[in-house]
């Protein structure tokens, strides 16, 4: 299905496709976590608001204790090329001594990602984890880390799967590349 409501868009990624590539990253992620024994669960933030589909279709596949919080930041808002980073909502949790997992939907510049991380290590996390749904297969200034990758995506703006395109698309089941900005 093309969501026509958004105008011409190519399909990149069935939802079958997108949920193997969630699955293979939760597999990745428990390698890495399941044997840990920190003092406190792992603290999995969830990068609101784009995040909230690969979060929830992550979750039931992480075999480790973890406490669910989040972050908001936006800077794309109803435009698809990317602003000042905008502060919503910081975690409830305290991140002092936590391992934390930083799920995102998207790492396009890396710049939401880059300082989420400062974020994190500003906080006192112990350990930090990063993990995106999709990478977008471009040059980047910003140094950024990301630990797991469910999947690889062109140069263009892309939408579904929690991911928009000015505000709408997230539900579109799969991924798409917006044609007409592209
Ligand atoms: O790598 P970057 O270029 O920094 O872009 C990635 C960020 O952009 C999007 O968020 P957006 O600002 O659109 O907010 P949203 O999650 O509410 O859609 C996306 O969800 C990432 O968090
Ligand atoms: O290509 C994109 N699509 C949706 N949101 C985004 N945020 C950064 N890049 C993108």
């Amino acid at each position: 299905m093309t969501p026509t409501h958004l105008g011409p868009a190519e399909h990149l990624f069935s939802a079958e496709e997108v949920e193997a590539a969630i699955q293979r990253m939760a597999v990745a992620i428990n390698k890495d976590l399941e044997h840990l024994t920190p003092r406190r669960p792992v603290v999995l933030l969830c990068v609101l608001t784009g995040a909230v589909v690969v979060v929830g279709q992550l979750m039931p596949h992480l075999h480790f204790p973890l406490v669910l919080d989040c972050v908001q930041v936006s800077r794309y808002g109803a435009e698809t090329s990317g602003g000042s980073l905008q502060w919503r909502t910081r975690p409830k949790e305290s991140l002092a001594g936590a391992v934390v997992l930083l799920v995102d939907d998207i790492l396009d510049e890396g710049i939401t990602l880059q300082a989420l991380q400062e974020y994190c290590v500003a906080e006192g996390a112990a350990a930090i984890h990063t993990a995106v749904m999709v990478r977008k297969k471009r040059p980047r200034t910003v140094e950024v880390q990301v630990d797991y990758v469910g999947l690889e995506v062109p140069d263009h703006f892309v939408f579904g799967y929690g991911l928009d395109a000015r505000g709408l698309g997230r539900n579109a089941p799969g991924i798409f590349v917006l044609l007409e900005d592209n």
